[in-house]
């Protein structure tokens, strides 16, 4: 795959060059400048690896690092730090939007709708969130971004010092990382599959405090 997207080799050996397929993938290809555009995957025609990785590569030459896939979202390991895209004023954009999945792919989007559907049923409903990847593809980064997302919005929602709460949260539930990761560590040449289970519950308080109501993303 890799050889395709460097364009060492376009054709696969067994694959002819009057392939109706490839020629397709080498109309698609021929408009470099466009391949950034795909902001969502199931846009890309024909979806092949050659044009899914050529797309998420001119994006990644552009730093554009998160990408739709339907309801998936593909996010890219930019290996350098880039503050302005976590911000606490980039989550409280993407909380407050009408519509956050009109806004450009992000972590923030995902974590945005599971909070809308936890937070805007009659009956809480609890939301799963899978964070799949190879060793090293920013697993335990994604996960830190929505425990750190969940701890701001959730605190911001109540009137008592919201960010010293956020700031409070965050810092718990990141300190508890070492403990998981002790657990969960893949950074050996022994293949142990480990899957992380987090628990986050957001209590919906009503007066008398005794009546609360709590459910769950996990
Ligand atoms: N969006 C990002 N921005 C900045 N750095 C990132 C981002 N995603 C991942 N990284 C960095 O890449 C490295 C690997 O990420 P991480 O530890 O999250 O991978 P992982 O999938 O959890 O790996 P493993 O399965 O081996 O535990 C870390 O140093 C992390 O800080």
């Amino acid at each position: 795959l890799l050889q395709k997207v460097h364009g060492r080799r376009v054709h696969s050996p067994n694959q002819s060059r009057n392939d109706p397929l490839e020629e397709d993938v080498q109309a698609f290809l021929i408009d470099e400048d466009q391949l950034h555009t795909f902001d969502d995957l199931t846009k890309v025609n024909p979806v092949t690896p050659a044009t899914v990785l050529k797309c998420l590569q001119a994006r990644y030459r552009l730093k554009v690092f998160y990408t739709h896939a339907g309801c998936t979202l593909v996010a890219l390991n930019p290996f350098q730090p880039i503050p302005d895209l976590y911000s606490v004023d980039v989550m409280k954009e993407y909380h407050y939007a009408t519509q956050p999945q009109e806004f450009k792919p992000h972590i923030f989007i995902v974590a945005e709708e599971a909070y809308r559907n936890v937070q805007g049923q009659l009956e809480p409903v609890n939301q799963s969130l899978v964070v799949s990847g190879e060793s090293g593809a920013g697993k335990t980064w994604t996960s830190r971004c929505l425990m750190k997302y969940y701890a701001t919005v959730a605190a911001s929602a109540q009137a008592v010092s919201s960010q010293d709460a956020a700031e409070r949260i965050e810092r718990r539930v990141l300190d508890s990382n070492p403990l998981m990761e002790a657990f969960g560590t893949t950074k050996n040449y022994i293949y142990i599959y480990i899957y992380i289970y987090i628990y986050i519950y957001i209590y919906t308080y009503t007066l008398p405090l005794q009546n609360y109501s709590y459910v769950a993303l996990s």
